[in-house]
């Protein structure tokens, strides 16, 4: 079968990982597409756009939106065909060993070479597990926050242990007028450095207890109290709140992976199984980012970068085995010759 509009690289997911694909794939000079289930471009990041970053190298402390911003730019800077609200629902290859991708539109989207990067899948928040509790989203019980400003002066009650719950935390401590943390276990599981931040701060760390009530105005439909229990002391309080927040992690949707016909190996915990260059099981196609896993392999956004530019260089070589195992120093490549010459006039004046 011949194919039309036969993409060199197509991208699946649009976050940190996929967006530097998409530039890498551009910088060595393939056809590329990027497709995303949500309406815009970004990740996971979304979930945080107010969250300062700090652990990206070369980045001092950068907004979760700021980032956003100058990864979409960056992954646009060779115009790749950017696909949204469209999500890949099975990974095909056809009798050629071209690629079919198989969109929930009905396209079908045809490739030599696939870079899955769909993180932990579509992002679907664990729900609080109260009855009649969605009622609450659209006035004060929230699973993201999309503005710290929401909470300036407020009392907010956490719910969770997790790095995200205890980021959020910290960073609500200062603004808000009292914060709480409820976990149902007895030790916090995120990263030292934020557990002690949190410990040592005037946050009130509410362990083995979860909410189990939540009491409101019947006029303003607005969560007043939360009812919190101890298990371990079997012992319930009622607290006074003006936001709840749920951070209780995502489902993951695994399904574009089950759905494939394709036998790629994966590790028992859904991720791909890949080596250090994002190889995955299958010949031409790739992973990076969050849905990759190999020794060594770093989950954060830093790691997502690395893994980008490994598979983008399988991808080259995967379909022209002369092509350069790696590409050059930007600063070489032929691409941005002229762009250079402009911004280097700009710098001196001229
Ligand atoms: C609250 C929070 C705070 C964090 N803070 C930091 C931090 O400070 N520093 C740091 O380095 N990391 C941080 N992280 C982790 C970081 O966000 C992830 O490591 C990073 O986003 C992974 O990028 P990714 O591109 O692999 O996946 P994602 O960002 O998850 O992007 C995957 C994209 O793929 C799309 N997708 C999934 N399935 C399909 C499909 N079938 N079809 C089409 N599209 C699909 C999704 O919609 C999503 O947009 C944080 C995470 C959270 C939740």
């Amino acid at each position: 079968m011949e194919h039309q509009n036969v993409y060199d690289v197509t991208i699946i997911g649009g976050g940190p990982a996929g967006l530097y694909s998409a530039f890498y794939s551009g910088l060595r000079g393939m056809k590329t597409k990027i497709i995303e289930f949500q309406p815009f471009l970004g990740g996971k990041v979304h979930v945080y756009p107010e969250k300062m970053i700090w652990d990206i190298s070369g980045l001092t402390p950068i907004t979760g939106q700021a980032l956003i911003d100058q990864l979409v730019k960056q992954g646009m800077t060779f115009d790749p065909t950017v696909v949204l609200n469209e999500k890949v629902e099975s990974i095909s290859k056809d009798e050629n060993g071209v690629f079919v991708l198989k969109g929930s539109s009905g396209e079908q989207h045809i490739s030599k070479t696939v870079i899955v990067a769909v993180g932990s899948g579509i992002l679907k928040p664990q729900k609080l597990e109260i009855e009649g509790a969605e009622r609450f989203e659209v006035t004060n019980l929230h699973y993201t926050v999309k503005s710290l400003k929401q909470f300036k002066d407020r009392t907010v009650i956490i719910s969770g242990g997790g790095n995200s719950a205890i980021d959020w935390a910290n960073e609500l401590e200062p603004i808000a007028k009292k914060v709480y943390l409820t976990y149902r276990k007895g030790e916090l599981k995120g990263h030292e450095a934020q557990v002690n931040q949190l410990l040592n701060s005037s946050v009130s760390c509410l362990l083995h207890t979860s909410i189990t009530k939540l009491i409101a105005n019947s006029s303003t439909d607005l969560v007043e109290k939360v009812e919190v229990t101890n298990h371990e002391e079997e012992r319930t309080r009622h607290i006074e709140v003006d936001d709840i927040i749920i951070n209780h992690g995502y489902e993951r949707d695994s399904s574009l992976l089950e759905n494939s016909t394709l036998n790629i190996e994966m590790e028992e915990d859904f991720y791909i199984k890949g080596n250090t260059n994002s190889e995955s099981s299958i010949p031409g196609m790739y992973a990076a980012g969050d849905i990759l896993k190999h020794d060594g392999k770093l989950h954060l956004i830093a790691g997502a970068f690395q893994d980008a530019a490994n598979a983008v260089n399988q991808a080259k070589q995967f379909i022209d085995p002369k092509a350069k195992a790696a590409a050059m120093v930007s600063s070489h490549n032929d691409v941005f010759k002229e762009r250079n010459r402009e911004l280097v006039k700009a710098m001196v004046g001229k």
